[in-house]
């Protein structure tokens, strides 16, 4: 019998999976198992536990989701809470019966209070109000912690599982979402600048007042986090995820304001013209940068800076743009 590790890697197409196969791939005798959406919806129970009878993964990244920025999760809520509480259920509970022993599930920096104070820690969640754009993926995101949580508290000890949960803040890089409404705020902005570069529009507009702060992280900074998470003893994650909270943050470490986040961007692409404030679309959180500390003194820290990865984000998205004509 293989010693090989099969690792089953959900969402491996989006921008965090196709992250975490690379990461995954630089590391030898690694037995990757992936599904498009197409040959397997994770909406769907019945589809997902005959997948994992036959498949019998050992390790499972949890990186599929409905995701999207501000305007698509205040717009389609019902999607948001209902296909990733789905996902998270049919996946954890077929990974338990079937034998998984470890899984790392990714959350969001939205599961805590809209005014949670700054920066965030792990035992901040639950404590107030969730932000309203995006209540029901957060919500879901938080089912999913729970999940991982309950599952090791009941069957733990007696089946051996550790399911984990990271909670990324916003992130960004190759393989993003370039749409410009459903988008996050980067690929947006990068489309927008470089749209309005290339047909010499004299102004962009961008969402809300531009004073919010967001933490960005760069996409492979993320998958790193995901196998340092994932691959820690047992006792090395527990000394820091006691007795109840079995997540733990993975951020950048800095935030900016929207506003200079846009001036960068713009610098980023060469645009030379004005920036305009759209105070009809919403701002969302106010702030939110995560507390890595934990994660940090477990010996993870970011590496890419954001001038870097933005540069780098600019070429996946003008390769994108290139393949897509
Ligand atoms: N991007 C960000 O800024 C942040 C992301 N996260 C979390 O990180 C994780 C990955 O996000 P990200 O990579 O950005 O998202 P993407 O949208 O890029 O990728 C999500 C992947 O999940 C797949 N998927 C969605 N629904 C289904 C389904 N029903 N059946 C099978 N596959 C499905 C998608 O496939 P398809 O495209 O074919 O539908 C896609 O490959 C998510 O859990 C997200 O919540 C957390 C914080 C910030
Ligand atoms: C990762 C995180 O992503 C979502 O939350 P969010 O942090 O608000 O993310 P966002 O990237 O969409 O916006 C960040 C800020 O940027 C401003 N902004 C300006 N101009 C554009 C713009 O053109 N597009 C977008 N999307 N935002 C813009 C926007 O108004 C906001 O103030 C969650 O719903 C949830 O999915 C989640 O967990």
């Amino acid at each position: 019998m293989s010693t090989i590790p099969k690792i089953y890697v959900a969402g491996h197409r989006g921008m965090v999976g196709s992250a975490i196969v690379r990461a995954l791939q630089q590391q030898s005798n690694t037995h990757i198992l992936t599904h498009t959406h197409a040959e397997l919806d994770l909406t769907n129970q019945a589809a997902v536990r005959t997948f994992f009878e036959t498949e019998k993964p050992d390790q499972v990244y949890l990186a599929a989701a409905k995701v999207g920025g501000i305007l698509a999760n205040n717009n389609y809520p019902a999607e948001f809470i209902y296909e990733n509480l789905m996902i998270e259920a049919n996946i954890i509970d077929s990974a338990f019966r079937t034998g998984v022993k470890k899984l790392l599930f990714l959350g969001s920096s939205c599961i805590y209070p809209r005014l949670a104070a700054q920066p965030m820690r792990e035992d901040s969640l639950l404590t107030g109000t969730l932000e309203p754009t995006n209540e029901p993926y957060a919500i879901a995101k938080i089912a999913g912690i729970k999940l991982c949580e309950s599952y090791n508290r009941q069957y733990g000890e007696s089946h051996g599982i550790d399911y984990r949960s990271v909670m990324p803040t916003n992130l960004y890089g190759p393989g993003d979402n370039y749409h410009p409404e459903n988008s996050h705020v980067i690929p947006a902005l990068i489309r927008r600048f470089h749209e309005a570069k290339i047909s010499h529009q004299p102004s962009v507009s961008i969402w809300g007042s531009g004073t919010p702060k967001r933490e960005f992280l760069y996409v492979d900074d993320m998958a790193t986090a995901c196998l340092h998470v994932m691959n820690l003893d047992k006792a090395e994650y527990l000394q820091f995820t006691q007795p109840m909270l079995s997540h733990i943050n993975v951020g950048y470490g800095d935030d900016i304001t929207i506003r200079e986040l846009a001036e960068t961007i713009s610098k980023t692409v060469g645009y030379k013209g004005t920036i305009t404030y759209d105070e009809s679309k919403p701002d969302g959180t106010p702030r939110k940068l995560m507390d890595s500390s934990r994660i940090n003194a477990l010996g993870w820290q970011a590496k890419v800076d954001l001038e870097s990865g933005l540069a780098m984000a600019y070429k996946d998205f003008l390769q994108a743009e290139t393949l897509r004509k």
